[in-house]
């Protein structure tokens, strides 16, 4: 592409006069030095960690001689210090023109496409997955893009970031549009926003499912105010708004909203809501039936994950497909079977006692998953859990209070320790327990402590294997060495049961 053409819309000065600009041909762009090459464009991004600007070099002598760089960066010197044979664009924002100029490289994808975005501190992954799961199955072919990675047509591809950087998600649109896809179910994280990354998509539907404070630290949002006003820009960005009315920051929401509003919620007036809420438990699924109503009518609906927070997910989907117009009982069908990797996943391994899998990693999901499964009949509340190494310290002692407050055994184990020793963690989270009733055990092998979980279930226990969900790896010491929860607890599973047929 014709570098005048890939820069269509983004405001520079350049060491070229514009006539030779034209001239130059751009084969593909790179933020990352390293992957850059004859014909690129090398775009330096002000990190968080270190400044772009500094590998300039390092991408000169991997052969590009194209730059993109930001106006009033001390490190710039280090691009003004290339050869002559190069040609240098400054603009005020690098990332906002990476995100520009590959929508442009790319064919402008995402106006092709119905982009859904959802944001919102939990929910996103469920939501997302559960609107391409109905879309799919009433013949719109939709792709996903988020936590689990990239998915269409039965292709995988993982992400390195919930939301990708703007480079990569118009990559992927544009795979997508080529290969048949009309729709894009997408996770919009804050700091997806806050880093501009998703700039140039052209959303149709974005929606909102809850706020709670997370994400806030160095290299994050400095503040929650900083955080709602991040997620709260996916509304000045889509042409039509769906929001949790029953979430403390929705007002917020809808006030900086400059799109159409359409509301859900259980407990105040909204637009869409539900009512005659019954729980159900199976061998393999804890689901949940509800009416909904809309304006117009009333219709029974079934979701197989549980609790409220469940309906809530389910209302949003429900909210798209309406403003959609999908068929009714198609998307009632597809909802009644619609899962989610790690997302309150039931083993169905002991025949005794029911085992989950479940993605909570902080407080406030935590709390809900273990809330929430109180509503179903079980003896003991059991929950196996870590916190990260190296980081987020807060949520060690958010995750313990939870557990400390709701269970009556909690299992304490490693959860990507990566640097720091898994008993330092650990012992953090074990003093959220003193003067509690739930009995705490430490195991700081994660496998050991699964199988010692699943060797020792009773009859009627409730088990939480959490924070892992659908990662297949273990982070220890800077490298995702593979582990697999859910083998490890099958495996474990089918052994104690064989013993106990042997005994009988
Ligand atoms: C802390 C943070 O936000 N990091 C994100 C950020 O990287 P960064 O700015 O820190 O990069 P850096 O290491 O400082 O490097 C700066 C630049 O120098 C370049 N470089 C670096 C070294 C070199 O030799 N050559 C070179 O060119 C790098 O390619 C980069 O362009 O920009 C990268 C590209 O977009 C992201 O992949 C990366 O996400 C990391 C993996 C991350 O953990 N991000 C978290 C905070 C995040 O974004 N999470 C959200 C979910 C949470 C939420 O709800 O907000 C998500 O969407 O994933
Ligand atoms: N609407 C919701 N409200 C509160 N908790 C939820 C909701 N939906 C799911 N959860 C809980 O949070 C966990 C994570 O859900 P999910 O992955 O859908 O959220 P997310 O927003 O993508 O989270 P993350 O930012 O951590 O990736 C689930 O496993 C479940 O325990």
């Amino acid at each position: 592409m014709k570098l005048f053409k890939l820069m269509e819309d983004v405001s520079f000065t350049s060491n070229l006069p514009l006539e030779k600009i034209d001239e130059v041909e751009i084969k593909d762009i790179s933020y990352n030095s390293r992957s850059c090459k004859e014909g690129f464009i090398f775009v330096a991004l002000v990190g968080e960690t270190v400044d772009g600007h500094k590998f300039a070099k390092n991408a000169y002598d991997n052969g590009a001689r194209v730059f993109l760089l930001q106006k009033g960066i001390e490190s710039s010197k280090y691009a003004m210090e290339l050869p002559n044979d190069t040609v240098k664009l400054f603009v005020e924002d690098t990332r906002i023109s990476l995100s520009r100029i590959s929508h442009n490289f790319f064919g402008q994808p995402s106006n092709s496409l119905k982009v859904i975005g959802v944001t919102g501190t939990k929910g996103k992954t469920t939501i997302t997955n559960y609107i391409a799961t109905v879309l799919n199955e009433s013949g719109v072919n939709t792709g996903v893009i988020g936590t689990n990675g990239t998915f269409f047509n039965g292709t995988y591809e993982v992400t390195e970031n919930t939301t990708p950087e703007s480079y990569e998600l118009h990559r992927i649109f544009r795979k997508m549009l080529d290969n048949g896809v009309t729709c894009v179910s997408m996770e919009v994280s804050s700091g997806g926003i806050m880093q501009n990354r998703v700039e140039d998509v052209d959303f149709d539907v974005a929606i909102f499912s809850n706020l709670s404070p997370d994400h806030i630290g160095p290299k994050e949002h400095p503040t929650f105010e900083h955080y709602l006003q991040c997620k709260a820009r996916l509304f000045k960005m889509a042409k039509h708004g769906i929001i949790n009315t029953d979430d403390d920051y929705a007002k917020d929401i809808i006030n900086a909203a400059t799109c159409d509003v359409e509301t859900f919620g259980i407990e105040n007036n909204a637009g869409l809501t539900a009512n005659n809420i019954r729980y159900s438990k199976e061998i393999d699924s804890l689901g949940v039936s509800f009416d909904c109503n809309t304006k117009e009518e009333t219709f029974p609906c079934f979701i197989c994950s549980p609790g409220t927070f469940s309906i809530y997910n389910a209302l949003a989907v429900i909210a798209v497909c309406k403003y959609l117009d999908v068929k009714r009982e198609i998307m009632i069908d597809a909802l009644k079977s619609a899962k989610v990797s790690g997302r309150v996943e039931v083993l169905p391994i002991l025949p005794y006692a029911t085992v989950i899998v479940d993605y909570a990693h902080n407080g406030v999901s935590l709390e809900n998953i273990l809330q929430t499964l109180k509503n179903y009949e079980h003896e003991r509340l059991i929950c196996l859990f870590g916190s990260v190494g190296g980081r987020t310290e807060i949520r060690r002692k958010e995750l313990g209070d939870v557990a400390a407050r709701e269970c009556d055994l909690a299992i304490l184990t490693a959860d990507n320790p990566d640097f720091e020793d898994p008993m330092n963690v650990i012992n953090d989270i074990a003093e959220s327990f003193e003067g509690s009733s739930c009995e705490v055990i430490k195991i700081a092998n994660r496998e050991e402590a699964i199988k010692h979980t699943i060797r020792n279930a009773k009859e009627g226990d409730m088990i939480v294997l959490a924070g892992k969900g659908h990662e297949k790896y273990q982070l220890i010491n800077g490298e995702k060495l593979p582990f697999d929860e859910i083998a490890i607890a099958k495996d474990e599973a089918k052994k104690v049961i064989e013993e106990k047929q042997l005994l009988a």
